[in-house]
Parts: structure tokens; C-alpha cells; sequence
């Protein structure tokens, strides 16, 4: 993918909260800048009340970070940045080095299209502090938003049961970069296609339509606009059937339909996109079938998602093809997914790692110390539980424990040996070099749809799922008590616990 070169001129290290620089530059001025560092990116709680998340934006992160570099215009902008006293904020020196400055981190993540929890790092940046603090900004900003839509692409299509949804979302996106990060987004989830050209060009992705109310509306009449339709593409005939009255509409689409036919052609089918779906996609269906057109697909759109379309399979509405856009690529019930970027481990002077907790008074915002790794048991192929523990780990075939990370007497026995088990957190990056080569986009879709099926129905469930076990292997939970335990202490100046 060359997103950053084509459409960014070659840069978005800019692209990054004013305060990653100030502190960029206060840990050089402190000589803490190339201290090393771990940084995990987690979100708390799954999007729009699921069970699931689907992980997506890797490919653009690993883009982002090949074209890690600051350009001339970018320093000579900060350059121009100054104080109160009307000095320069940052020094010459601060510049030159972050002209010379090459990204030089071990980065660590989850493949896209794989179905992720809370509290799990969906990557880890291991670098120097100055390094790990610039990414925490673009990293979030990739990788929330597509990780949010993929997973609304999933519930989507999981609610079609295989039937093909077409992604419409452009005109309602939210700009141009949420637009097209959507529509890769959305077929990762599962989408067969999307209307938006450039996303087609830029990511290989398919692209497919039929025609706007405009195009009917532009002619004397409906079956003259059809006809007109049939002649430019006979082989691609998907009427839209409800801009007058949408019965007439399916009566006009038979009509050219046969005429069609009368030349060897088969039209596709019809779109409708308004009034009642179920009782309209019945009565269509009807009419098509009696006018031996029982191969013609009947398509729905208007402001669908997931429970729409859930509710019109329960009302056996007779729709094969949906068309879904503003809710499904604005993530319209819940805008954004919360993934957090948090240090969870710092090296020492003499070369040790040393874990790192932050406190809060809600126990789910504490975060996980030290350097970690995901491994998930299966049993069958169904997946059973996600484990995170320490990455210098032994881990016992025999038999472990993992503690759920925000209630403690929540925890499930494995017996590793008896299960298969998959390593989640892959080497992207080492030392600033890629290593990794990324899937192309019908293999990342591909893996979605094949880990979904790894997973109990029970767990994907739109409404009130069922709880994934992920937990915490035992040291790593001894080991974030015991550093509650002693933050607790040092903070209040005494020894309660
Ligand atoms: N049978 C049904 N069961 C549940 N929801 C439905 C059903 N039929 C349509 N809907 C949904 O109800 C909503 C209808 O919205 P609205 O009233 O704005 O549309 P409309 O008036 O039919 O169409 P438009 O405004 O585009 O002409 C849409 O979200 C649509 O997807
Ligand atoms: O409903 P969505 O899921 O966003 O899908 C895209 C919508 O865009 C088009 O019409 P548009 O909404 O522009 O006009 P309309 O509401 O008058 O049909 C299309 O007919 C769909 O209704
Ligand atoms: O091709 C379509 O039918 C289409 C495209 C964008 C928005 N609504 C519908
Ligand atoms: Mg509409």
C-alpha cells in the first residue's frame, strides 16, 4: 500500500498531538530521550455492546511508519513555533536531531482480520521513549477507527448470514481519509464490494452500483429510463424500482426484463429503497417469480445495520443483497472505539526491564505491566481462551490459570497440552526493519471470516453476548498486584494494602 506517498506527499510524522513533541523534546533535553521503552495499544471494552472485535489498520500503521521521517518543511515549521518571549520552543539542535532521526523500534502486533478482546495489545512498540511517544497519536488514529468499522462490517454481515453487502458510505463518511480507511475497513469485515472508486484503486478491493433515483428522474418515464438502463448495460441490470411507486416499479423492471431476454441478456435484478422492506421485497419477489424471473436478486438499502437487517430476516423478508452505508462506515451508534496507548515497561541504567502500573480509581483502567504475549487454545477449531503473559515466560504444558484482568475471581484452567494453540502477537518490525509481509487485502478477509467461525455463536450474538475468557497467566497477575500493592503504598506514605 503506498497511502502515505500518494495521497499524504510523502509524510505524516506531523500527524501527531502537539504534546508528543514537547515531550519529545523535554526527554532529549533530559537525556532520557533513547531511553528504551514498551508500549502497548489496548482498547477497554468492545464496540456497540458486542462480543467481538475485529482487529484492522495494521497495513496502514506499517505504511505510516516506512515513511517515518521528518521532512525539511516539516522542521522548518516547528522551527517557526516559539514562546512566550518570542525565543524559538524548540532548539536548533532538537531539529537536527529529529532530521537524523530513523525509526528504529521493534514493533509487535496482531494481524489484521483477527478477532481481538479487550486489554490485549494489539500492537507493541518497543523503542526509545522519544520513538514510542511520537507513534502513540497516529497509531490510535489508524487503528481505532478501522478496527471500529471492521467490526461494524462483521456484525453487518453477520446479521446477512452470507448474503452480500454491498458498502455504499462515501457520501455520508466521515471526510475523505474516513471514507476511504472505511471502505477498506469494511470489506476486511466482510463486504463484497464498495461504491467508492479510489478505495477500489487504492486497495484492490471490488467495486459495484446500480443507478440513483436522478437517473429515473431524468426521463419522461420509469420504463424509459430502465429501457435507456438495458441498452448502456445489459449485462448489469439492477433496477432501482421505488422512485413512483415501487410495485409499478417492479411491474416496468419485467417489462425490460423480457425485452432483455428477447436478446439473450438476463437482467440482474431490482433495488428498493424505501417504505416497508419486508412486505415490498415479498410482494416483489412475488411478482418476479410469477413472471419467471426467479433468478432475479432483490436488493435493500435505506439506512440498514445490523439489528434492520437481523429484524427483516426474522419478518422473512425476501431480500438477497443488502446495500449499507452511513451507519455502517459513520460507526453510527458508537463513533469511536477508546483503544489506549499506555507505557507498560521502562529499561533501567544497568539494562533490566522494569514493569511499570498506572493507578486508577476504576480498576479497569489499570494497565498491564511489563513486556507481553498472546497466545490463543483452541480445542476443534473453536476457540477457547486467550491467554497474555509475560514474554520471558515458561509456560506450563501441564496446566495454567488465567485470571481475568478485571475481576480476579474470574478464572479458567487450561491444560496447554491438550489443546492447539496460536501466537496473536507477531514480529512486524525489528529494529526499525520490516519484517513482515503483509497479506494482501482478499487474504486479510479472507482470515476474518475464518477466525469469526472459530468463535461460538454465543459470543457474537448483537445483543447481550457471551463473556470470551482472556486472562492474565498467573505471574503476570502476582506480578500487577504486586505492583498495585506497592504503588498503593508509596502513594499514601504508608504500609496499608
Ligand atoms: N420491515 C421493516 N422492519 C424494520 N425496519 C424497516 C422495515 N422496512 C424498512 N425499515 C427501516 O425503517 C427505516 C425507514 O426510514 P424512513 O421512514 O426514513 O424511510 P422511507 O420514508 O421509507 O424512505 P425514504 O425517506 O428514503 O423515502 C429505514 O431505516 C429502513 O431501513
Ligand atoms: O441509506 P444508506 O445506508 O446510507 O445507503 C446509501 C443511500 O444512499 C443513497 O440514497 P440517499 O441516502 O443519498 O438518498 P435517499 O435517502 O433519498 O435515498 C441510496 O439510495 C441509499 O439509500
Ligand atoms: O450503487 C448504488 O446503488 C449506490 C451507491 C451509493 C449510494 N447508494 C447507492
Ligand atoms: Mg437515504
Amino acid at each position: 500500500m503506498k497511502i502515505t506517498k500518494d495521497l499524504y506527499q510523502g509524510s505524516l510524522t506531523l500527524l501527531t498531538d502537539f504534546y508528543q513533541l514537547t515531550m519529545a523534546y523535554a526527554y532529549w533535553k533530559s537525556g532520557k530521550g533513547e531511553q528504551e521503552a514498551v508500549f502497548n495499544l489496548f482498547f477497554r471494552k468492545h464496540p456497540f455492546q458486542g462480543g467481538f472485535t475485529l482487529a484492522a489498520g495494521l497495513d496502514f500503521v506499517i505504511d505510516y511508519l516506512e515513511n517515518f521521517k521528518f521532512k525539511k518543511e516539516d522542521l522548518s515549521y516547528l522551527g517557526k513555533m516559539k514562546v512566550k518571549d518570542g525565543s524559538a520552543l524548540f532548539e536548533q539542535d532538537f531539529l537536527d536531531y529529529l532530521e537524523n532521526l530513523k525509526f528504529s523500534c521493534d514493533i509487535d502486533a496482531i494481524e489484521e482480520g483477527t478477532v481481538v478482546f479487550p486489554n490485549t495489545p494489539l500492537i507493541r512498540v518497543k523503542g526509545t521513549l522519544i520513538q514510542c511517544q511520537l507513534l502513540e497519536t497516529p497509531l490510535l488514529n489508524i487503528i481505532n477507527f478501522q478496527t471500529l468499522i471492521a467490526t461494524k462490517a462483521a456484525r453487518v454481515n453477520l446479521a446477512a448470514k452470507g448474503e452480500p453487502v454491498l458498502e455504499f458510505g462515501l457520501r455520508r463518511a466521515q471526510g475523505i481519509d474516513g471514507a476511504l480507511a472505511a471502505s477498506r475497513a469494511s470489506y476486511i469485515g466482510g463486504c463484497s464490494s464498495t461504491s467508492n472508486v479510489m478505495a477500489g484503486k487504492l486497495f484492490d478491493i471490488p467495486v459495484s452500483g446500480t443507478h440513483a433515483h436522478s437517473w429515473i428522474m431524468s426521463f419522461e418515464t420509469e420504463l424509459e429510463a430502465f429501457e435507456a438502463y438495458a441498452d448502456a448495460f445489459p449485462d448489469q441490470c439492477v433496477f432501482l424500482v421505488d422512485t413512483y411507486d415501487t410495485t409499478n416499479g417492479v411491474r416496468n423492471a419485467i417489462k425490460v426484463g423480457r425485452i432483455l431476454r428477447e436478446k439473450g441478456k438476463e437482467m440482474l435484478g431490482i433495488r428498493i429503497d424505501s417504505g416497508d422492506l419486508a412486505y415490498f421485497s415479498n410482494k416483489a419477489r412475488k411478482m418476479l417469480d410469477e413472471a419467471g424471473f426467479p433468478d432475479a436478486k432483490i436488493v435493500a438499502s435505506n439506512d440498514l445495520d445490523e439489528h434492520i437487517i437481523s429484524s427483516l430476516k426474522t419478518q422473512d423478508a425476501s431480500i438477497d443483497v443488502w446495500g449499507v452505508g452511513t451507519k455502517l462506515v459513520t460507526a453510527f451508534d458508537q463513533p469511536a472505539l477508546g483503544a489506549v496507548y499506555k507505557l507498560s515497561a521502562i529499561k533501567t541504567e544497568s539494562g533490566d526491564w522494569e514493569p511499570k502500573i498506572k493507578l486508577s480509581q476504576q480498576s479497569l483502567k489499570i494497565n498491564i505491566p511489563g513486556a507481553h504475549r498472546v497466545r490463543r487454545y483452541f480445542t476443534k477449531g473453536k476457540a477457547i481462551a486467550d491467554m497474555i503473559y509475560l514474554e520471558d515466560q515458561e509456560i506450563n504444558e501441564r496446566g495454567i490459570v488465567i485470571i481475568d484482568p478485571t475481576d480476579a475471581t474470574r478464572r479458567k484452567r487450561i491444560m496447554p497440552a491438550f489443546y492447539q494453540e496460536e501466537e496473536l502477537l507477531i514480529s512486524i518490525f525489528k529494529a526499525g526493519k520490516k519484517i513482515y509481509k503483509s497479506p494482501d487485502i482478499k487474504q486479510i478477509r479472507t482470515r476474518a471470516q475464518s477466525q469469526l467461525e472459530a468463535f461460538d455463536p454465543s459470543h457474537k450474538r448483537l445483543v447481550n453476548p457471551h463473556l470470551y475468557p482472556v486472562g492474565l497467566e498467573e505471574n503476570l497477575h502476582h506480578l500487577r498486584m504486586s505492583l498495585v500493592l506497592k504503588a498503593k503504598n508509596f502513594e499514601n506514605g504508608e504500609n496499608e494494602s
